[in-house]
């Protein structure tokens, strides 16, 4: 992966797939893009990507935000009418954990994060065990909302569950929302279309700048009048997007031309994860497909050693949480494996036994290394 300058090289990138950069041929599509307002719905290629996404969702309608957290969080705003209402999800869930307390501020909704019996997704019985009926009950904030992540740290979640989630929630007259920040990747690695998978949602948002590689944005769908809304709540959170015509162009050429990478990011993955077995390196979670999530806990490591000796080997780590996109290099992977091995073997040494929370999958101050100070 050719990038236009050292620091931001992505050919040595494990801390997120946030981090991919625009490719060449999707910076040398912008001599053709629109410049026309979108606000005012007359930028061309905003309405092309649009309509791409309503094409590939099957729904009815589709909204451009400028990111994941937006296009999740206003999409569950629209879908909620009169509090108290509670959301149920997946105690790990990006809606709950790593979006501002979004659902609390704008939703006005209490949470109901649910641990799953499997430990790795949500089925439909633990849903059954943990919602709130709309009884009447003046105790309770009925659950209004499930939101699903698919994929959720990387896992799967099987499409025999999302359905049978998704008639639990209808006969009880309960919205189902989708975060598909990486549903390409599911849909990609399981052969079942994005159409199929958001059948069962009234409203998904799909992320177009982590795997797909596009520098910026998401797209949230849905029926046309959530969208309406969802768009009103997008100008109030002043997401709205002037000349957008660069940004929906690139993402238009990501899903075009990189949606087949996904499979090169999820091989890595898979390659890494093989490893940790083969060496005893515990992990928390299946390697379905572009993450590798170290049990740092079990492993008694110290994710910022971890940090530390993967930039001895320039290599851009954030913690036990490892992420594969296409700009990877073979180099960086095998160096990865050397990173593994001397961080495992100073465990040994020096076991990190103290209580860490386990809220994060990422050291914030290696990730803040990066950030703008
Ligand atoms: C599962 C998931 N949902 C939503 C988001 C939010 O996306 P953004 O960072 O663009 O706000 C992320 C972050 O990348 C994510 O990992
Ligand atoms: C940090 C988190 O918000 C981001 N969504 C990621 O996956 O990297």
């Amino acid at each position: 992966m050719t990038v236009h300058n050292e620091k931001f090289s992505t050919h040595n990138e494990f801390r997120s797939d946030t981090f991919t950069v625009p490719t060449k041929s999707m910076l040398n599509a912008l001599s053709e893009c629109s410049f026309g307002d979108a606000v005012y719905n007359e930028d061309e290629n905003t309405l092309r990507l649009e309509s791409k996404m309503e094409e590939i969702t099957g729904k009815e309608a589709a909204l451009f935000c400028v990111s994941g957290t937006m296009s999740n969080q206003i999409g569950l705003r629209a879908i909620l009418q009169q509090p108290p209402y509670s959301i149920l999800c997946d105690y790990r869930a990006h809606v709950f954990l790593h979006e501002a307390g979004g659902l609390a501020t704008l939703s006005q909704a209490m949470v109901h994060p649910v641990r799953p019996a499997n430990g790795d997704y949500l089925t439909l019985e633990d849903v059954a065990e943990n919602f709130t009926e709309d009884d009447g009950d003046i105790h309770a904030a009925p659950t209004k909302v499930i939101s699903l992540e698919n994929t959720l740290h990387g896992i799967i979640m099987p499409i025999e569950e999302i359905k049978r989630i998704s008639e639990f929630a209808r006969e009880h007259g309960i919205h189902m929302h989708l975060d598909g920040a990486r549903l390409w990747n599911a849909s990609v690695e399981t052969g079942v279309s994005i159409k199929e998978y958001c059948q069962y949602f009234d409203t998904v948002s799909l992320c177009l700048s982590k795997s797909l590689g596009a520098p910026v944005g998401s797209i949230l769908v849905g029926e046309k009048q959530v969208i309406r809304k969802a768009n009103h709540f997008k100008k109030q959170a002043g997401g709205g997007i002037r000349q957008g015509g660069m940004l929906s162009l690139m993402a238009i050429h990501a899903i075009d031309e990189n949606l087949e990478k996904l499979h090169y990011a999820h091989g890595l993955a898979k390659e890494i994860g093989d490893f940790c077995n083969q060496h005893s390196i515990y992990l928390e979670s299946p390697v379905d497909t572009n993450f590798v999530f170290i049990d740092i806990k079990k492993n008694r490591m110290n994710d910022a050693v971890l940090v530390q000796i993967g930039e001895k080997h320039a290599l851009k780590l954030m913690g036990g949480r490892l992420a594969f996109h296409f700009q990877l290099s073979r180099e960086s992977v095998e160096s990865l494996k050397q990173v593994l091995l001397e961080c495992k073997a100073y465990a040994i040494e020096h076991p990190f036994t103290k209580t860490v929370s386990n809220k994060k999958f990422y050291n914030y101050e290696a990730l803040s290394k990066a950030l703008p100070h």
